[in-house]
């Protein structure tokens, strides 16, 4: 017998989330039977979406998901040997019991981590995972970048936005990057290669933005929401592509009290803007497209990656609350 640990989300968020309104349950796991394999989780991702995903999409309690890397322990899956590294949506506990056989919903995905060779198997749940499969299909899909064309992204430096910036550079851009906080511009500009970076908190945004690309936007990588978005989209041009990522300003928000919005419909049909959402794992059958050519550019020196280690299953919490406040430069995740 196996014991594991898990956290449960007890009831639904009010505001930032809290501590208790998680459980960490310990539990026995059952010898796995036929089709089965043991994993342990080494990586875990805490991201935004866990805590947007809250509100409106189960019923409370439930296990809090998110990707993470594992490692085989005990396998009745022959596709699956003692030592393979899985990714999976298993989410924030240490030890679980994964059937491939049933992975046919998100919740239940399951897939052999990509070779990593020299570099970190927690990629696998940062460029070379969801937030590269959602940079790169977001950017490259929807935006449809030309060389040359300017591409504004917010939430820069985190863990989806800084791999935006890097791939629009890759493909000829001139980029400029909003993040909250003067090292995040810093590290954008001096280390990422962006022509311009701002702190969003200090500047004027309309102002600042006027001047760096005092030719217009053409694509806008929306990955916050609220008012500064609606500020870029005013400033683009004619034809300009707008992926809606996320709106990370408005997660830990009432959504019955949000702000009134500021009138958009002028500049879309002025401009003829094309502005669309999207989800990551609309492309999931092309994601290992992604991965190769992202797993490439990471070798070649094209991209580079940051992340923002936590240690400890005990600090999983601490994490993802850390992850919502903006401590983090690069993918936020916890090493158990
Ligand atoms: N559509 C899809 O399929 C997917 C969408 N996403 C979305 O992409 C976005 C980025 O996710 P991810 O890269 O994983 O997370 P990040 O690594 O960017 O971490 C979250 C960041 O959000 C910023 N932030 C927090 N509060 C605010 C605020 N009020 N206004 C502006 N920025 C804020 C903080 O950076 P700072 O210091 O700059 O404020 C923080 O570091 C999110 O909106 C997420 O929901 C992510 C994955 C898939
Ligand atoms: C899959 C992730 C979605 C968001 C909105 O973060």
């Amino acid at each position: 017998m196996v014991k594991a640990r898990k956290y449960v989300v007890k009831r639904y968020f009010e505001g930032v989330p809290k501590r208790d309104d998680f459980e960490i349950i310990e539990y026995e796991l059952p010898p796995i039977q036929n089709g089965e394999i043991l994993v342990k989780a080494e990586w875990v991702s805490v991201d935004p979406y866990l805590r947007a995903y809250n509100n409106f999409r189960f019923p409370v309690p439930y296990d809090q998901f998110s990707y993470q890397v594992g490692l085989v322990e005990d396998s009745k899956d022959p596709r699956f040997p003692v030592g393979t590294r899985v990714v999976s949506h298993k989410g924030w506990c240490d030890y679980s019991v994964m059937n491939a056989n049933v992975s046919n919903s998100p919740a239940e995905i399951i897939y052999k981590l990509p070779d990593m060779k020299d570099f970190s198997n927690s990629l696998g749940i940062g460029a070379v995972g969801l937030p590269g499969a959602t940079a790169y299909f977001g950017l490259l899909e929807i935006c449809q970048p030309k060389a040359g064309e300017t591409v504004v992204v917010t939430g820069a430096a985190g863990a989806v936005g800084s791999l935006v910036g890097q791939i629009a550079k890759i493909k000829g851009c001139r980029v400029i990057g909003f993040a909250g906080s003067d090292d995040k511009v810093n590290w954008l500009e001096k280390d990422l290669g962006f022509d311009k970076a701002f702190n969003y908190k200090t500047v004027d945004v309309q102002k600042v933005l006027k001047k760096a690309a005092p030719k217009g936007v053409d694509c806008y990588f929306d990955n916050v929401g609220g008012e500064i978005s609606s500020i870029i989209i005013g400033q683009m041009n004619d034809f300009g592509r707008v992926a809606v990522c996320g709106s990370i300003s408005s997660y830990n928000d009432d959504f019955a009290k949000l702000p009134k919005a500021t009138i958009l419909q002028i500049p879309l049909v002025m401009k003829q803007l094309k502005i669309e959402g999207f989800l990551a794992p609309r492309w999931r059958d092309r994601w290992s497209e992604a991965f190769s050519d992202l797993y490439k550019w990471i070798k070649s020196g094209d991209l580079k990656t940051r992340e923002h280690v936590t240690e400890g299953f005990d600090k999983l919490y601490d994490a993802f609350i850390g992850m919502l406040n903006g401590e983090n430069i690069g993918k936020a995740l916890v090493k158990i």
